[in-house]
């Protein structure tokens, strides 16, 4: 199995060490959740494994590989779904499909995607938050990447929709490793194998809701 493996991070704004000494590893077939409170750190965490935030120091491989985070992005093995939306709103979801999949029979996987033949013919600013994110999880997930990087999959989404995307992200991890980070704990605990919390610049594992507790992200165990 491919295993993506980060070690060595450190990352500070001025004087403020935002993560410290921070190791982490993801293989393929693995779903991993980020916790943390506001201002923690997990987006810049993402970030720099995407390669769009310079880090102090980090080591990223994939298997024997290291890649600089430079070539990150040209490398195409790690996918990034940022917090806010990145597809333009005057376009219909038809003609954005194949903007991102030239190829038919891949266009073919998204358009016969759950859901999608009930707002392929809506512009992108019209779609409802949970549309929109389920869309927008489609494609980053049908590109090529062995490995996501998902901030916040489930913000403000509709019941029914967080439901839909739980489905996908079970599907994605078939032939992916994944890791995201979300407020809404409960959903993503639910889908997850290991699960994180940072605090005070470091990275901690954590077994289950209870430490989510101890490590003061939750006040209480409900
Ligand atoms: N470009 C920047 N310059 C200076 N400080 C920054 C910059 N980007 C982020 N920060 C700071 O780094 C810290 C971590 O930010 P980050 O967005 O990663 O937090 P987060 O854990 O994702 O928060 P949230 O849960 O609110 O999304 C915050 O204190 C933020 O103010």
């Amino acid at each position: 199995m491919d295993l993506l493996k980060v070690t060595d991070l450190n990352k500070s704004y001025g004087k403020k060490s935002i993560l410290r000494n921070i190791n982490l590893e993801c293989k393929v077939g693995e779903i991993i959740g980020i916790f943390g409170r506001n201002g923690t750190g997990k987006s810049t965490l993402l970030k720099l494994i995407f390669g769009t935030v310079k880090a102090d120091s980090i080591l990223i491989k994939v298997n024997s590989e290291i890649i600089s985070q430079k070539a990150i992005i040209p490398s195409k093995k790690i996918g990034y779904l940022p917090q806010d939306t990145f597809l333009p709103k005057e376009r219909k979801v038809r003609e954005i499909i194949p903007l991102f999949f030239p190829n038919g029979d891949d266009q073919d996987k998204i358009f016969y995607s759950p859901q999608v033949s009930s707002f392929e013919k809506t512009k992108i600013g019209k779609l409802s938050l949970g549309q929109l994110r389920y869309l927008e999880l489609l494609i980053i997930g049908n590109l090529k990447h062995q490995f996501l990087m998902l901030d916040e999959p489930f913000s403000m989404i509709e019941p029914i929709y967080k439901d839909v995307i739980k489905s996908l992200l079970l599907e994605l991890k078939k032939t992916k490793g994944i890791i995201l980070t979300d407020h809404y704990y409960n959903d993503v605990l639910q889908i997850t194998d290991k699960n994180f919390v940072i605090k005070d610049s470091e990275i901690i594992e954590i077994i289950d809701k209870s430490d989510l507790v101890k490590y003061e992200y939750l006040r209480s165990n409900e």
